[in-house]
């Protein structure tokens, strides 16, 4: 897109009086010898036009190779570790060895009309200066005349046909822009499926209290929603835990929460008021999520820290860091709090991000906290302690935790067990231990695991 709108400028929009000026100043100089003109600006603009139809089929093969070269190379550097771990090396070098050859094939295709374009108008530039140095140097010999106006002439010739060439030579690239503008496009009118409401409500001092009523939420293009009912209510100053087999929509449940995701049916709400009513800054503050992979930018601890809540100073930094059970490690990093972190977080170990996801959503003190999984890389002395201090910390706030491990829900107030998207069974450990079979599963398959071990 740059390169056709600089080319635009740069060209298309001199050419036509670079043209133009070329074919008066040359008739001004000889009228006869303009006869060439009126045969050479047609035949060539002709013949380019045609060979740049002939590029606009290959153009656009060629931005979609270079995309597909892009999309492999891309898959590969992310997935490096599991193609060597499945030593996929040699396939995954003749997949990108099979793109590489498609996007060359069109490339040389490509290639060879440019070159024949580039001598081909050479060629019709040569023809008319030929046929102008014969009809014009007869006329020199004649006397009729001037050997300076035959040379102008010829100038004014070349910057005419030049013009022609370079004003076309941009319909060259327009195919390849189009294909590039068609996708920017696609980005820029996509609406936001979590939409700002018209007239929001106004808490003058929030709660927390969290009520999930009748939630139904299926993705975009699935037959059956992931979601079906989902009843539930989470209240401030206690802990609700949700536990649920790989896939019952633990996440999805959490993200709905959050309104990352809008639900198809039934409302959430806090304290009485639709989260859909509610402005979508006023939201992000009441609501603190500590995802299941918890993200890192690249940049320091403390600039990282004070993702959830800038004004931090670095006494509460290190405070969020004590309750997270993360200032040992902090403390013991070269720069501490000004270390740099790789992006995504890649130069720390996984409870040590969970560790610092915690403790940035401490220092964003929301009225409702979510833990997605959040404690799943601490080992259970860590998770301990990063439990009871979180619960000294947030004290009336509300706290909704999914966990795998039962250990980690116990203690919750409320229990909700979730199965296939519905809520199967509400209640603490030892109700639900009476009362539902799938929790009663769950907590036996863990002891097992852990009394085999
Ligand atoms: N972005 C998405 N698009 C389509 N389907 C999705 C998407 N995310 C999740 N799903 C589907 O929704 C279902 C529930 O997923 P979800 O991540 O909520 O489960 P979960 O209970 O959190 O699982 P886990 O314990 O493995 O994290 C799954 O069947 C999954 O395939």
């Amino acid at each position: 897109m740059q390169l056709i709108l600089y080319t635009t400028l740069a060209m298309l929009l001199t050419a036509p009086f670079v043209g133009i000026g070329g074919i008066v100043l040359a008739v001004r100089q000889d009228a006869p010898s303009s006869l060439v003109l009126l045969v050479a600006v047609p035949v060539g603009a002709l013949t380019i036009g045609l060979l740049i139809r002939q590029m606009v089929p290959a153009s656009r093969l060629l931005q979609r190779f270079v995309d597909a070269v892009n999309r492999v190379m891309r898959e590969q550097i992310t997935g490096i570790r599991v193609i060597r771990a499945f030593v996929r090396d040699e396939n995954e070098r003749l997949r990108f060895a099979e793109a590489n050859t498609d996007l060359m094939g069109v490339g040389i295709r490509l290639g060879r009309v440019q070159a024949f374009f580039g001598a081909t108008s050479l060629f019709i530039s040569n023809v008319a200066a030929v046929a102008v140095l014969a009809i014009g140097g007869h006329r020199v010999v004649e006397g009729g005349l001037q050997l300076g106006s035959l040379i102008a002439f010829l100038t004014y010739l070349t910057l005419t046909l030049g013009a022609v060439t370079q004003g076309l030579s941009v319909f060259m690239m327009a195919p390849r822009a189009k294909v590039s503008a068609g996708r920017i496009t696609e980005v820029l009118v996509t609406e936001p499926s979590i939409a700002e409401p018209a007239t929001p409500v106004t808490v003058e001092h929030w709660r927390g209290d969290l009520e999930l009523d009748g939630v139904t939420f299926g993705y975009p293009g699935a037959e059956v929603p992931v979601l079906r009912g989902v009843s539930l209510a989470a209240r401030p100053g206690r802990t609700t835990a949700i536990i649920g087999s790989t896939g019952s929509g633990k996440t999805t449940l959490i993200n709905v929460m959050a309104r990352l995701l809008e639900v198809d049916e039934g409302a959430v709400r806090i304290d009485g008021a639709d989260v859909r009513e509610v402005a979508r800054r006023d939201l992000s503050e009441l609501v603190g999520l500590v995802p299941q992979r918890a993200y890192l930018f690249a940049g320091t601890v403390a600039d990282n820290l004070r993702y959830g809540n800038p004004a931090a100073d670095e006494a509460q930094l290190w405070h969020a860091l004590e309750v997270a059970q993360a200032a040992e490690f902090v403390r013991a990093m070269p720069e501490g709090l000004d270390t740099v972190i790789g992006q995504g977080g890649s130069t720390v170990s996984g409870g040590q991000r969970q560790r610092l996801a915690i403790a940035r959503v401490l220092l964003a003190r929301p009225r409702v906290y979510l833990f997605d999984d959040a404690f799943s890389a601490l080992d259970n002395a860590t998770e301990v302690a990063v439990r009871s201090a979180l619960a000294r910390e947030i004290g009336d706030a509300t706290q909704v935790i999914v966990a795998q491990r039962v250990s980690t829900i116990r203690a919750a107030e409320t229990i909700v067990v979730l199965e296939a998207g519905r809520v199967e069974a509400t209640g603490t450990h030892e109700e639900l231990l009476a009362t539902s079979a799938t929790y009663a599963q769950i907590v036996d398959s863990q002891l097992t695991v852990g009394e085999a071990a």
